[in-house]
């Protein structure tokens, strides 16, 4: 079930509860530019990340430089956004204010 490919109004819907996030044109995805202090900070919420994709089977597509973390998440299982992308950019919101 929540491998289900959600609809657009659906997943624009889940976006009014995340911070920053943004829907892909095409809907395949949804992004957010991280910005912390230092490269520190910024690996420092990646670890913390990385640990809830690997809980949750669920691993985002993603870049670091210094203190840029560019985050895009898709389900390539289900060609597009499910609940499993919403719960971990809702994580990701969450480790933003834990860091610093
Ligand atoms: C075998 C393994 O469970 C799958 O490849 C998982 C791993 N992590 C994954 N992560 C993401 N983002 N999408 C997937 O479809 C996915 N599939």
């Amino acid at each position: 079930m929540s491998r289900t490919k959600l609809e657009r109004s659906q997943i624009e819907a889940a976006l009014l509860q995340l911070d920053g996030w943004n829907l892909e044109k095409d809907a395949q995805a949804i992004r957010r530019e991280f910005k912390f202090k230092n490269f520190s900070e910024a690996f420092s919420f990646m670890t913390r990340s990385a640990l809830a994709a690997e809980k949750m089977d669920h691993h985002p597509e993603w870049s670091n430089v210094y203190n840029k973390v560019d985050v895009r998440l898709t389900t390539h299982s289900a060609g597009g956004v499910t609940a499993l992308d919403i719960d971990l950019a809702k994580k990701m919101d969450r480790f933003v204010a834990d860091v610093g």
